[in-house]
Protein backbone atom coordinates (compact mmCIF):
# COMPACT_ATOMS: atom_id res chain seq x y z
CA UNK A 1 0.00 0.00 0.00
CA UNK A 2 1.85 3.54 -1.42
CA UNK A 3 1.29 6.24 0.95
CA UNK A 4 -0.28 9.89 0.10
CA UNK A 5 3.51 11.04 0.31
CA UNK A 6 4.46 8.30 -2.36
CA UNK A 7 1.69 8.66 -4.15
CA UNK A 8 1.87 12.60 -4.46
CA UNK A 9 5.75 11.65 -5.66
CA UNK A 10 4.63 9.83 -8.70
CA UNK A 11 2.70 12.23 -9.89
CA UNK A 12 5.48 15.18 -9.30
CA UNK A 13 7.51 12.71 -11.24
CA UNK A 14 5.39 11.97 -14.19
CA UNK A 15 4.77 15.72 -14.54
CA UNK A 16 7.99 16.11 -15.88
CA UNK A 17 6.54 14.59 -18.97
CA UNK A 18 4.55 17.83 -20.09
CA UNK A 19 7.21 20.49 -19.60
CA UNK A 20 8.57 21.29 -23.37
CA UNK A 21 12.51 22.24 -23.84
CA UNK A 22 12.94 26.03 -23.27
CA UNK A 23 9.85 26.61 -21.61
CA UNK A 24 8.76 29.39 -18.82
CA UNK A 25 6.84 27.32 -16.52
CA UNK A 26 3.56 27.91 -14.76
CA UNK A 27 4.34 26.71 -10.83
CA UNK A 28 1.71 25.77 -8.28
CA UNK A 29 1.60 26.01 -4.40
CA UNK A 30 1.50 23.03 -2.09
CA UNK A 31 3.13 19.88 -0.72
CA UNK A 32 3.09 18.26 -4.40
CA UNK A 33 4.24 20.59 -6.05
CA UNK A 34 6.78 21.13 -3.82
CA UNK A 35 7.83 17.42 -5.01
CA UNK A 36 7.62 18.77 -8.74
CA UNK A 37 9.68 21.68 -7.87
CA UNK A 38 12.17 18.89 -6.90
CA UNK A 39 12.00 16.75 -10.10
CA UNK A 40 12.10 20.58 -11.95
CA UNK A 41 15.34 21.08 -10.39
CA UNK A 42 16.71 18.39 -12.23
CA UNK A 43 16.09 19.30 -15.35
CA UNK A 44 16.48 23.08 -14.79
CA UNK A 45 18.86 22.99 -18.15
CA UNK A 46 16.39 22.10 -20.57
CA UNK A 47 13.77 24.98 -19.38
CA UNK A 48 14.37 28.96 -19.58
CA UNK A 49 12.49 29.39 -16.08
CA UNK A 50 9.40 29.29 -14.09
CA UNK A 51 6.77 31.71 -13.07
CA UNK A 52 5.45 31.48 -9.98
CA UNK A 53 1.90 31.48 -7.83
CA UNK A 54 3.41 32.02 -4.59
CA UNK A 55 6.08 33.53 -2.53
CA UNK A 56 6.39 29.96 -0.82
CA UNK A 57 7.12 28.84 -4.56
CA UNK A 58 9.05 31.31 -5.64
CA UNK A 59 11.61 30.47 -2.83
CA UNK A 60 11.39 27.21 -3.47
CA UNK A 61 12.46 28.06 -6.80
CA UNK A 62 14.99 30.28 -6.15
CA UNK A 63 16.54 27.79 -3.81
CA UNK A 64 16.93 25.37 -6.63
CA UNK A 65 18.55 28.16 -8.66
CA UNK A 66 15.21 27.94 -11.10
CA UNK A 67 15.12 31.51 -12.51
CA UNK A 68 11.70 33.17 -11.71
CA UNK A 69 10.19 35.50 -14.17
CA UNK A 70 8.01 38.55 -13.57
CA UNK A 71 4.25 37.17 -15.33
CA UNK A 72 4.29 40.45 -16.22
CA UNK A 73 7.55 40.26 -18.60
CA UNK A 74 6.41 36.83 -20.19
CA UNK A 75 3.75 36.07 -23.11
CA UNK A 76 4.17 32.11 -23.18
CA UNK A 77 3.70 29.62 -20.33
CA UNK A 78 2.86 26.82 -21.78
CA UNK A 79 2.06 24.68 -19.29
CA UNK A 80 1.05 25.20 -15.40
CA UNK A 81 1.45 22.43 -13.03
CA UNK A 82 -0.91 22.86 -10.18
CA UNK A 83 -2.11 20.49 -7.36
CA UNK A 84 -5.84 20.62 -6.04
CA UNK A 85 -7.86 20.20 -2.41
CA UNK A 86 -10.47 18.30 -4.79
CA UNK A 87 -11.24 17.71 -8.48
CA UNK A 88 -14.05 16.23 -9.84
CA UNK A 89 -14.80 13.88 -13.66
CA UNK A 90 -15.04 17.09 -15.60
CA UNK A 91 -11.74 18.25 -14.19
CA UNK A 92 -13.66 21.41 -11.85
CA UNK A 93 -11.64 21.56 -8.76
CA UNK A 94 -11.44 23.32 -5.40
CA UNK A 95 -7.86 25.24 -4.54
CA UNK A 96 -6.81 26.91 -2.18
CA UNK A 97 -6.33 24.73 0.74
CA UNK A 98 -2.46 26.74 0.87
CA UNK A 99 -3.98 30.09 0.15
CA UNK A 100 -2.41 30.97 -2.92
CA UNK A 101 -6.01 30.27 -4.86
CA UNK A 102 -5.51 33.68 -6.66
CA UNK A 103 -2.19 34.02 -7.91
CA UNK A 104 -3.27 30.01 -8.73
CA UNK A 105 -6.19 31.08 -10.89
CA UNK A 106 -4.31 33.90 -12.64
CA UNK A 107 -0.96 32.07 -13.82
CA UNK A 108 -3.73 29.15 -14.90
CA UNK A 109 -5.48 32.16 -16.99
CA UNK A 110 -1.93 32.70 -18.32
CA UNK A 111 -1.23 29.38 -19.78
CA UNK A 112 -1.85 27.39 -22.41
CA UNK A 113 -2.06 23.73 -20.39
CA UNK A 114 -3.16 23.49 -17.21
CA UNK A 115 -1.90 20.16 -15.90
CA UNK A 116 -3.07 18.94 -12.29
CA UNK A 117 -1.77 16.72 -10.55
CA UNK A 118 -3.01 14.65 -7.48
CA UNK A 119 -3.69 11.41 -5.92
CA UNK A 120 -6.75 9.09 -5.83
CA UNK A 121 -8.39 10.64 -2.25
CA UNK A 122 -8.61 14.00 -4.07
CA UNK A 123 -10.59 12.47 -6.80
CA UNK A 124 -14.25 13.03 -6.45
CA UNK A 125 -18.28 13.24 -7.95
CA UNK A 126 -19.02 16.53 -6.46
CA UNK A 127 -16.98 19.31 -5.06
CA UNK A 128 -17.23 20.59 -1.33
CA UNK A 129 -16.27 18.10 1.27
CA UNK A 130 -13.91 19.99 1.33
CA UNK A 131 -14.01 23.50 2.66
CA UNK A 132 -14.06 25.97 -0.31
CA UNK A 133 -11.50 29.14 0.19
CA UNK A 134 -13.02 32.20 -0.92
CA UNK A 135 -9.98 35.18 -0.07
CA UNK A 136 -11.80 38.56 0.42
CA UNK A 137 -10.78 42.13 1.25
CA UNK A 138 -10.23 42.07 5.14
CA UNK A 139 -13.25 45.22 5.75
CA UNK A 140 -15.64 43.58 3.28
CA UNK A 141 -15.44 39.91 6.00
CA UNK A 142 -18.50 40.68 7.15
CA UNK A 143 -20.47 41.29 4.55
CA UNK A 144 -19.17 38.12 2.16
CA UNK A 145 -19.69 36.01 5.44
CA UNK A 146 -23.12 36.82 5.40
CA UNK A 147 -23.16 36.12 1.62
CA UNK A 148 -21.75 33.27 1.62
CA UNK A 149 -24.42 31.84 4.44
CA UNK A 150 -27.42 32.71 2.30
CA UNK A 151 -25.75 30.70 -0.40
CA UNK A 152 -26.05 27.80 2.18
CA UNK A 153 -22.62 27.72 3.26
CA UNK A 154 -20.72 28.18 6.92
CA UNK A 155 -17.47 30.32 6.64
CA UNK A 156 -14.78 30.09 8.71
CA UNK A 157 -12.17 32.87 9.44
CA UNK A 158 -8.74 31.23 8.78
CA UNK A 159 -7.59 32.65 11.72
CA UNK A 160 -3.60 34.10 11.79
CA UNK A 161 -3.22 33.64 7.59
CA UNK A 162 -2.87 36.16 5.39
CA UNK A 163 -2.58 35.88 1.92
CA UNK A 164 0.01 36.63 -0.27
CA UNK A 165 -1.82 39.81 -2.02
CA UNK A 166 -2.59 40.93 1.85
CA UNK A 167 -6.15 39.78 2.27
CA UNK A 168 -7.91 37.14 4.37
CA UNK A 169 -9.23 33.71 3.78
CA UNK A 170 -12.89 32.58 4.41
CA UNK A 171 -13.32 28.71 4.56
CA UNK A 172 -16.80 27.53 3.30
CA UNK A 173 -18.20 24.54 4.71
CA UNK A 174 -21.18 22.53 3.23
CA UNK A 175 -21.40 23.77 0.39
CA UNK A 176 -22.74 20.73 -2.01
CA UNK A 177 -21.65 21.81 -5.48
CA UNK A 178 -23.24 20.07 -8.00
CA UNK A 179 -22.85 23.57 -10.58
CA UNK A 180 -19.33 24.63 -10.05
CA UNK A 181 -19.68 26.92 -13.18
CA UNK A 182 -22.55 28.76 -11.50
CA UNK A 183 -21.31 28.82 -8.17
CA UNK A 184 -17.66 30.23 -9.17
CA UNK A 185 -19.83 33.27 -10.62
CA UNK A 186 -22.24 33.65 -7.73
CA UNK A 187 -19.50 33.87 -5.33
CA UNK A 188 -16.88 35.81 -7.38
CA UNK A 189 -19.88 38.30 -7.84
CA UNK A 190 -20.13 39.31 -4.26
CA UNK A 191 -18.56 42.55 -3.37
CA UNK A 192 -15.56 42.38 -1.48
CA UNK A 193 -14.10 39.08 -3.25
CA UNK A 194 -11.14 38.37 -4.61
CA UNK A 195 -11.84 35.05 -6.09
CA UNK A 196 -13.00 31.85 -4.88
CA UNK A 197 -11.17 28.39 -5.08
CA UNK A 198 -13.42 27.44 -7.32
CA UNK A 199 -11.74 26.86 -10.24
CA UNK A 200 -14.65 25.57 -12.86
CA UNK A 201 -14.41 28.03 -15.63
CA UNK A 202 -11.03 27.80 -15.93
CA UNK A 203 -10.85 23.92 -14.99
CA UNK A 204 -7.63 21.69 -15.96
CA UNK A 205 -6.75 20.14 -18.93
CA UNK A 206 -5.25 16.68 -18.08
CA UNK A 207 -5.06 15.02 -14.57
CA UNK A 208 -2.23 13.19 -13.95
CA UNK A 209 -3.68 11.05 -10.94
CA UNK A 210 -1.85 8.80 -8.70
CA UNK A 211 -3.30 5.64 -7.93
CA UNK A 212 -2.24 2.47 -5.54
CA UNK A 213 -2.15 0.83 -9.24
CA UNK A 214 0.10 3.44 -10.98
CA UNK A 215 -0.31 7.17 -12.21
CA UNK A 216 -3.15 7.47 -14.95
CA UNK A 217 -3.33 10.76 -17.24
CA UNK A 218 -7.26 12.11 -17.55
CA UNK A 219 -8.38 14.36 -20.02
O1 LIG B 1 -4.43 25.03 -4.06
C1 LIG B 1 -3.42 24.77 -3.46
C2 LIG B 1 -2.68 25.78 -2.66
O2 LIG B 1 -3.35 27.00 -2.60
C3 LIG B 1 -2.87 23.39 -3.51
O3 LIG B 1 -2.72 23.02 -4.83
C4 LIG B 1 -3.80 22.44 -2.82
O4 LIG B 1 -4.05 22.91 -1.52
C5 LIG B 1 -3.23 21.02 -2.77
O5 LIG B 1 -2.14 21.01 -1.91
P1 LIG B 1 -1.30 19.71 -1.59
O6 LIG B 1 -0.53 19.37 -2.82
O7 LIG B 1 -0.42 20.13 -0.42
O8 LIG B 1 -2.26 18.61 -1.19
Amino acid sequence: MLTQNQLKLAVAQKAIEFVPDDAIVGVGTGSTVNLFIEELSRIKGRIRGAVSSSEASTERLKAHHIPVFDLNAVDDVPVYIDGADEINHYLHMIKGGGGALTREKIVAAVAREFICIADETKYVSVLGQFPLPVEVIPMARSHVARELVRLGGHPEMRHGFTTDNGNIILDVHGLSIAKPVEMEETINQIAGVVTCGLFARRRADVLVLGRQNGVDVIR
